[in-house]
């Protein structure tokens, strides 16, 4: 079969599982994926977002053909993951890097793209052209030993894009870096993109989430449990007012009877948010009880919410880690 990029979505994921054996005997399992779908269309930037141990890595790792999944499929451009040809398509950032430490920054980037057979005087460009991108020029002939873990980071993303990839696969591309350093990644990203480059990502960081993808995943426990594009979903969400009140105690305003969506107390004030439907119940209440409404305003949505309220759907004892078996 001839391999067309243009053919194929970058991205295709059918009901992927895999379990880990653990254990002292490995006779416990963890499902760190439960039947999970994702489709990636060419140029987009995809964001995988979800709490510690939802499967994010799993997933890109599935990709990366560093992991065999248990079940289902796993696709890139239309072939199998274990395919070479498609593997250098991709430019891959792994969670927690660790390059050889006695190369230079240099060194170990060049080495990238002779590993994506590269060479001479357009690699020595290249490297020079991502160094500079990801402002590491500056140390270039540095042992990577003498990195901070914020370098580290910045030269194993320049490894990633040494080759031109067609597409990014980025395990937490922000994690380490610097608020300028998160902003200079981001502005990379947003840069592969306008390029064309279809960029995957995952991050528990949800303002980087919001910044960069075109569409998200959420996932919790192995499972995805939100899927859109970020307007598609925060315009889904249920629509909402934030209520400032004056002349009660937050318990009182707790004990009106009327089901709150937060509350916060604000010396001698209480802000909170109520459901739209049920703001005008709300006002009456606070009237009757002898308090006064300051403002009310329709509350912002966010990707916090969004992702808040998912956890709490899911309905499970705790958002963190797979589902354990013994
Ligand atoms: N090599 C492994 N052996 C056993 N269990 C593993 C292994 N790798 C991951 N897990 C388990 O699989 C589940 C999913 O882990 P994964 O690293 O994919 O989550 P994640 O969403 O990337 O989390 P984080 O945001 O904390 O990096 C977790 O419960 C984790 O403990």
């Amino acid at each position: 079969m001839t391999l067309n990029p243009t053919d194929a979505p970058p991205i295709q994921v059918r009901g992927l599982s895999k379990t880990y054996k653990v254990g002292f005997w490995f006779n416990k399992t963890v499902r760190a994926l439960q039947g999970l779908d994702l489709e990636v269309g060419a140029g987009q930037i995809y964001g995988l977002l979800g709490p510690n141990g939802a499967g994010k890595s799993t997933t890109i790792k599935i990709l990366m053909n560093l992991v065999r999944p248990s079940g289902g499929t796993a696709l890139l451009y239309g072939q199998p993951v274990d395919q070479a040809a498609t593997r250098r398509m991709v430019g891959f950032l792994p969670e927690n890097p660790s390059p050889y430490e006695y190369l230079t920054g240099r060194e170990f980037v060049t080495l990238a793209g002779q590993l994506c057979g590269m060479g001479g005087h357009e690699l020595d460009l290249r490297v020079k052209e991502v160094l500079g991108a990801v402002d590491m020029s500056h140390a270039e002939k540095l042992q990577i030993r003498r990195y901070s873990k914020g370098m580290v980071q910045r030269v194993a993303l320049a490894q990633a894009l040494v080759s031109k990839p067609k597409m990014l696969i980025l395990d937490e591309p922000t994690s380490g870096l610097d608020p300028v350093g998160r902003r200079q990644m981001r502005d990379l990203i947003l840069a592969e993109r306008d390029r064309g480059t279809t960029v995957l990502f995952c991050s528990h960081i949800i303002p980087d989430v919001e910044a960069l993808c075109d569409r998200l995943a959420v996932l919790v426990g192995g499972r995805r449990v939100r899927e859109g594009s970020v307007q598609q979903l925060l315009s889904a969400q249920v629509p909402s007012v934030e209520v400032v009140v004056e002349g009660l105690k937050l318990d009182q305003v707790k004990n009106l009877g009327v089901s709150l969506e937060s509350t916060q107390a604000l010396d001698g004030r209480v802000m909170l948010q109520v459901a739209d439907a049920d703001s005008q119940r709300l006002l009456g209440q606070v009237l009757a009880a002898g308090g006064r409404v300051n403002s009310l305003q329709a509350a912002k949505f966010s990707l916090e919410q969004l992702f808040m309220d998912a956890l709490k759907d899911s309905g499970r004892a705790s958002s963190v880690g797979g589902e354990i078996n013994t």
